[in-house]
């Protein structure tokens, strides 16, 4: 599963993101009302009740709304359960991942106590408070997704909402009851009001096409928003979502992610978390003084100008100067969730400039930071890698230097 583009910087990073269902509706070709099977309560006996864990089983379809249909699998991801509405052309992904990355055979390690409490913090809610020390790369938590929804289904004319919302009622009343008390606690109210405020865009089919959802995962939905956020996340290709200490977290401090790029002005930034969730970010930086910000806000164009010159091979204001320069905008800034694409340029430039030692130590930076920003699968990690075992090998070793 791969995170949704939604923004695009020289080093061609990756950004998850929540999203909204486009609000209004303007039109509903097709009312599939009568195609929907409510599915009640009553037929999950002794659910509540029963000790085995579930097994793995797909069910479904539990009624369809144009070709978006509800399967179920209780006990999907060694018993954790989910349901997700989509094609059957993406069931069928989906049991190749759960065959794939959770073999059934392969005992689920124990659950750890998680590293946070739920706790009320001011003007925002709940949210999570660390409840130890945590360092950088720490795993907060790992959880698969409780609900996946094709993104087309929401924004689709020929599904109209009553049938989305027969659909989303019927998915909940699917879920494992534990998964779905979980699931109904998330801040919204209805289930699609509900995904609306808490979901991630996610790739199901490796970028291969019709594999776009959004995926719920209720744990997550407690990490409120930050510009400087202390955590960073990704979504693997085990469909989980993965959260991870950006920096060194002391006992007591609240826990979050952004859930913007973070190197947009403080008002676009601002701009986009009313527009998309309808709320004025509270967080440190964004209530910070306007001299603070402009502060920050010119860092950030800073930023942009040094990260479009070391994209560009033949520009030649780069030098080892600006490379330490561009490293310092990012711990001023305090962008610890957001390093690694900075890094990896740096890195690649180093080498340009035929620094070898700068070079190596720079790519096992990259390498760290897309670990925790981007996770195990993502594809730079093995150039970083190739890098700093031999930066006189690379391609780019002293492409700078020999223009
Ligand atoms: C994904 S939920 C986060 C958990 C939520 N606080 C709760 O009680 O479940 C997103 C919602 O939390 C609140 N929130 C998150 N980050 C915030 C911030 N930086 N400032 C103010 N409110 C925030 C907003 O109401 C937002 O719609």
């Amino acid at each position: 599963a791969q995170h949704q583009h939604t923004f695009q910087r020289p080093q061609q990073h990756l950004e998850s993101c929540k999203w909204r269902p486009p609000a209004p509706r303007l039109a509903c070709a097709i009312d599939e009302t009568e195609e929907q099977q409510p599915v009640s309560e009553a037929q999950a006996p002794n659910e509540e009740t029963d000790p085995q864990p579930w097994p793995s089983r797909w069910e479904g379809p539990h009624g369809c709304a144009g070709r978006y249909c509800l399967f179920a699998n209780k006990g999907f991801a060694r018993g954790r359960g989910i349901v997700a509405i989509t094609t059957t052309q993406n069931v069928e992904r989906l049991k190749r991942i759960e065959k794939e990355e959770y073999p059934p055979d392969e005992k689920p390690q124990p659950d750890s106590p998680p590293p946070y409490v739920v706790a009320e913090v001011e003007g925002k809610g709940l949210g999570l408070l660390a409840n130890k020390t945590l360092h950088r790369g720490d795993t907060i938590m790992k959880k698969t997704p409780a609900m996946l929804v094709h993104r087309a289904f929401f924004e689709s004319v020929a599904v109209a909402p009553q049938s989305q919302d027969a659909l989303l009622d019927s998915a909940v009343a699917l879920l494992p009851p534990p998964l779905r008390k979980e699931f109904l606690a998330q801040m919204g109210g209805s289930p699609s009001a509900i995904l609306a405020t808490n979901s991630f865009q996610m790739d199901i089919g490796s970028g291969s096409g019709d594999g776009h959802h959004y995926g719920n995962f209720p744990e997550v939905s407690r990490l409120n928003h930050d510009c400087r956020p202390n955590a960073a996340f990704h979504i693997g290709a085990d469909l989980a979502h993965t959260t991870m200490a950006a920096r060194d977290v002391d006992p007591r401090t609240e826990l979050a992610i952004s859930y913007i790029d973070p190197l947009l002005p403080r008002a676009a930034r601002q701009q986009r978390i009313r527009h998309a969730w309808d709320f004025a970010c509270g967080c440190a930086l964004c209530s910070s003084s306007h001299k603070a910000a402009d502060k920050s806000d010119a860092r950030l164009r800073e930023i942009a100008r040094i990260e479009a010159a070391l994209a560009d091979f033949t520009d030649e204001s780069v030098t080892a100067r600006v490379l330490g320069r561009l490293v310092q905008l990012y711990a001023d800034e305090r962008l610890d969730a957001s390093v690694a694409g900075a890094y990896t340029l740096v890195a690649l430039n180093y080498n340009m400039l035929g620094d070898a030692r700068s070079a190596q130590r720079y790519a096992r930076l990259a390498h760290e930071a897309l670990l925790v920003e981007k996770g195990p699968g993502h594809g730079d990690l093995a150039e970083m890698a190739e890098l700093a075992r031999s930066p006189r090998a690379h391609f780019t070793w002293r492409a700078r230097v020999r223009r």
